[in-house]
């Protein structure tokens, strides 16, 4: 390692073997607190260790994978992993680094940190499944490989960046498998969510998940994605009377007519709803003050004119919204629509419609049925599986807290195991089999699928062994359960680990994709997975397998390494 010099953001292609040249430079990480001190201490008394012992070279390989799947489901998105490569792209200690090092470690030899200060990734090598599968428990979802010193260094912040990312990004998923493909799902989470750095990672991985659009500005600044938005309450509320509106002139939409939208060009309506056939006897008072706020809103976004219920959803929301909406159809405008935020949105939203529909056919105004109708308040899976199953008329679901937050499932449990040491195979055991023994060797990996083009089961393999091949047998498996495993003659054979980062190795790195492309590879993934992998309800657990080769070598060294106890 001495004598490298360290990868800097946009220089780091030099430090990456000759194909890097071509390949795109990769950026810093999105949170500049992702440096190389965002690590346990532990990390760096370890690194000492290793460091004395004159082992922190030797060449060590990680894997990291996660247990058991979120939320009480079979599947689990993969995300993060861009923010690891940029991690690692752009590690090295600076010199302040060194000196916080140094005061907090004044045990250590000095030489340690000029050991420190030489460090960077050009020798680690990086193979992950792309960002945005779909992935299982047990398989790696990132090896790691290079000095232990180094590659220890990088545990928790791997585990720490892949860790939310993935929880969130299942949450999103999750969301919108129960709303339905033709849902509209916009994240609001960002006043929830856990401060700056949980909201910028919930923006980008809700819509890596599936969500359509954020309310998080920074997030649309950072990433491109699309920003949607409707008004509070407070806006709402802070209107007293149409009188509060100064100027109330609204030119038509060709420019040909200019008018001045008075309380009469919208009580006409109101009135009119008492008499109208369909809505007859529906609507009685509305709240005036209301009724000034959505028409000041209706005369800043004439084409964009949306209306959040505040007072009473059927007795003065929705008229309220009726009549601004009709005065600015007279005008050329089409409204937008409400966002229900309050009460029973199953039954609201089908009032609603009705209404809306009503509309369309007493006043004779093309697509008014077709309002948009948002809900909002404290949604999250379970709400709108409800809602589907009473039947409702939401267009779109805005959705904060349950979905930022994870509220259901607080971490995914990511862990990073070291799995081989200077090619020597390494294990950890545990009292609990199936849950912590870890899957020893560098591995390779393989997602195996069926004639009906579906994904049957997911295979590690030693790397030693022979590339399983579409049409060829192979036996599957289960890592720790003798009597569970399986033929299998795969349709197509697909490999899952990839070459993100090759370190000295003359590799070609794999591309990073842009985060459409990542959130389309996520859809495409889940259309693939049987749908009883998906199902909310006791859905069917994915096979996991090893080779006939690495279950008897797993075996071999469990027995190896596992003390044998005597009685007395
Ligand atoms: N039809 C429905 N079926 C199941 N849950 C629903 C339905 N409609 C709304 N919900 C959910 O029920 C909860 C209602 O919240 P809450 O009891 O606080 O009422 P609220 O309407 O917000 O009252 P308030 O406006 O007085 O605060 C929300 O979590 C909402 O998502
Ligand atoms: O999924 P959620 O966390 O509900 O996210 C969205 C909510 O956030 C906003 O209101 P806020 O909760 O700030 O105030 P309110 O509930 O008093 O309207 C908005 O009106 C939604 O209700
Ligand atoms: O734009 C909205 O409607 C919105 C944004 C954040 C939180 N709640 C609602
Ligand atoms: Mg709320």
């Amino acid at each position: 390692m001495a004598g490298t010099s360290a990868p800097s953001a946009s220089a780091d292609a030099s430090a990456n073997g000759s194909h890097a040249a071509a390949e795109a430079p990769v950026g810093a990480p999105t949170n500049p607190m992702a440096t190389a001190l965002l690590t346990d201490q532990y990390q760096f008394s370890m690194a000492y260790a290793y460091w004395k012992a004159g082992k922190h070279a030797d060449q060590a390989v990680f894997d990291l994978y996660f247990r058991k799947n979120p939320f009480g489901g079979e599947f689990t998105v993969f995300a993060g992993l861009e923010e690891c490569v940029k991690f690692i792209a752009n590690f090295r200690f600076t010199e302040d680094d060194i000196s916080f090092l140094q005061s907090v470690m004044p045990m250590c030899e000095g030489a340690f940190f000029d050991y420190l200060r030489e460090i960077d990734c050009s020798d680690v090598e990086v193979y992950a499944i792309p960002e945005g599968s779909v992935v299982f428990p047990k398989v790696p979802l990132i090896r790691v490989e290079g000095p232990v010193a180094v590659v220890q260094l990088l545990e928790t912040p791997f585990v720490n960046l892949i860790n939310y990312a993935s929880l969130v990004t299942t949450n999103a998923a999750r969301h919108r498998h129960v709303a339905g493909k033709s849902k509209v799902l916009l994240e609001f989470g960002l006043r929830r969510a856990q401060g700056p750095d949980g909201a910028i990672s919930a923006s980008k991985y809700c819509f890596m998940g599936g969500f359509d659009a954020t309310s998080n500005v920074l997030a649309g600044n950072l990433f491109g994605i699309p920003l949607r938005g409707t008004h509070s309450h407070a806006f709402v509320s802070s209107y007293m009377s149409l009188d509060d509106i100064p100027d109330k002139s609204l030119k038509s939409k060709d420019g040909s007519r200019c008018f001045h939208l008075v309380p009469s060009s919208y009580f006409k309506f109101l009135v009119g709803f008492q008499v109208a056939d369909s809505l007859c006897g529906v609507f009685g008072e509305t709240n005036q003050s209301e009724l000034a706020a959505f028409a000041s809103y209706a005369l800043a976004f004439p084409s964009n004119f949306l209306a959040l219920d505040t007072y009473d959803v059927m007795r003065s929301g929705i008229p309220n919204f009726c009549a601004v909406a009709l005065a600015l159809h007279d005008l050329g405008y089409k409204a937008s629509g409400i966002r229900l935020d309050s009460g029973d949105l199953a039954y609201l939203s089908i009032e609603a419609r009705k209404v809306f529909c009503a509309i369309e056919k007493d006043f004779n105004v093309p697509g008014f049925g077709k309002m948009i109708i948002t809900a909002s308040n404290d949604l999250n899976e379970e709400t709108i599986d409800a809602l589907n199953k009473q039947g409702h008329e939401v267009d779109a679901f805005g959705i904060g807290t349950y979905l930022v937050t994870c509220y259901s499932q607080a971490a995914l449990g990511c862990v990073f195991k070291l799995v081989e040491i200077n090619s020597k195979p390494r294990i950890k055991l545990s009292e609990d089999v199936a849950k912590y023994v870890s899957i020893p060797c560098k591995k390779r990996c393989f997602r195996l699928y069926g004639k009906e083009g579906y994904p049957l089961v997911d295979i590690m393999i030693r790397e030693s062994e022979p590339t399983p091949k579409a049409g060829e047998r192979i036996l599957c498996r289960h890592p720790f359960i003798e009597s569970k495993r399986a033929y299998v003659v795969p349709q197509h054979v697909e490999e899952l680990l990839q070459c993100y980062w090759p370190g000295k190795s003359n590799k070609p790195r794999a591309e990073l994709p842009s985060l459409e492309k990542i959130r389309s590879r996520c859809m495409q993934q889940l259309e693939k997975l049987r749908p009883d992998h998906i199902r909310r309800l006791n859905p069917t657990p994915y096979k996991v397998s090893v080779s006939a080769k690495l279950y008897d070598f797993i075996h071999y060294l469990w027995l190896n390494e596992a003390p044998v106890g005597e009685l007395q």
